[in-house]
């Protein structure tokens, strides 16, 4: 064993052993010395946990051990409102919090989170890519709301930039969109849907409302997982019905007026037949797959429009 003498990096002195590993106090100049990397001083990390806290006292969701504090209004579903949170503590972070409402049979958003979780965890080729491309569950638990009555709070990873829901958009429109930005709005739900599909899973309620859209980078979100099943053995009738489903969905958004999905005559007739057909023969979209109907969208778009090109879109139009 080497023979090692600390000495006092202020004044030269000896130090006792007990350097190496706590801070002890020079007898000579009175400085503070330790060897160790890591010790920070008890008064020093208790000040610093304190300044961490500081926001708690205007947090006021708590769950999974953490507190957050609501920023926006984000929308209202059928079983809960969501909103813009802010993680309060060292580290913040944003955060979208799904609450449940009053009436929402206990246990819902645990069961959304299991079922992302799951997704999540699958190891199918093509998730790296896809598993970033679905809705992170944080964490699930129970809070206080403002009246007093707790809750139940699902806490998601803030995907950035998605501006609202498909739903929202057509109201923000008041008429149909352009036919152009439908096809890759529907182009991109197909590809994430190919990805869950392959995975058995099917989500059972793509509505506008479900699809959140992501302006300047042209994508899309699928949300409201909570229904979402996994069947290996009904030969793809489930997935089959996915499809139609997000027929009507497209239907919706390039409906002349709201509530009304009939085919505007500004569709052009390439998709118009596509749309009609996937929306009408559950068998036939159970047999194309999800890739399938994706590569049949493309065929009738490039009919239609010619090569595929990046056009802005603003889910606000001005005029
Ligand atoms: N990350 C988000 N960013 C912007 N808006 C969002 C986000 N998540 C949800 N919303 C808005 O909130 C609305 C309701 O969300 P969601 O569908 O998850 O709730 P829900 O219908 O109550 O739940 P579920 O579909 O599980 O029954 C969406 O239609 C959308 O307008």
């Amino acid at each position: 064993m080497t023979p090692l003498t600390l000495l006092c990096p202020q004044c030269g002195s000896a130090l006792p052993r007990q350097a190496l590993w706590r801070i002890v106090s020079c007898t000579y100049c009175g400085a503070d010395v330790t060897h160790s990397e890591d010790l920070v001083r008890a008064a020093d990390f208790h000040d610093a946990y304190l300044r961490s806290r500081a926001g708690d006292s205007e947090a006021d969701i708590a769950c999974g051990g953490q507190r957050y504090k609501t920023i926006a209004h984000l929308g209202t579903g059928a079983s809960a409102t969501l909103a813009l949170a802010e993680r309060s503590g060292a580290m913040p972070r944003r955060v979208v919090l799904k609450i449940a409402h009053a009436e929402t049979q206990a246990g819902q958003l645990a069961r959304e989170k299991a079922i992302l979780d799951q997704l999540q965890a699958d190891d199918l080729p093509g998730a790296a890519y896809f598993t970033q491309r679905l809705p992170q569950a944080v964490a699930v638990g129970s809070s206080a709301g403002a009246d007093g009555q707790l809750r139940e709070v699902l806490v998601l990873r803030h995907p950035t930039g998605f501006w609202g829901s498909l739903a929202d958009v057509r109201l923000a429109y008041g008429r149909a969109i352009d036919a152009r930005h439908a096809v890759w709005m529907w182009r991109r739900v197909l590809e994430v849907l190919a990805y869950a599909h392959s995975g058995g899973w099917s989500h059972g309620r793509l509505a506008p409302e479900h699809l959140l859209v992501h302006p300047a980078d042209h994508g899309v979100l699928i949300i409201g997982w909570s229904g979402a099943r996994r069947s290996r053995h009904d030969g793809g009738a489930a997935q089959g019905r996915d499809l139609m489903q997000l027929a009507w969905a497209m239907r919706a958004i390039l409906a002349d007026a709201p509530g009304e999905p009939a085919i505007s005559r500004a569709t052009p007739p390439p998709l118009a037949r596509l749309l009609e057909r996937a929306s009408l023969d559950p068998a036939w979209c159970a047999a194309l797959g999800a890739e399938g109907m994706r590569q049949a969208v493309g065929g009738a778009a490039k009919e239609a429009f010619g090569p595929a090109r990046f056009i802005d879109f603003s889910p606000t139009p001005s005029n």
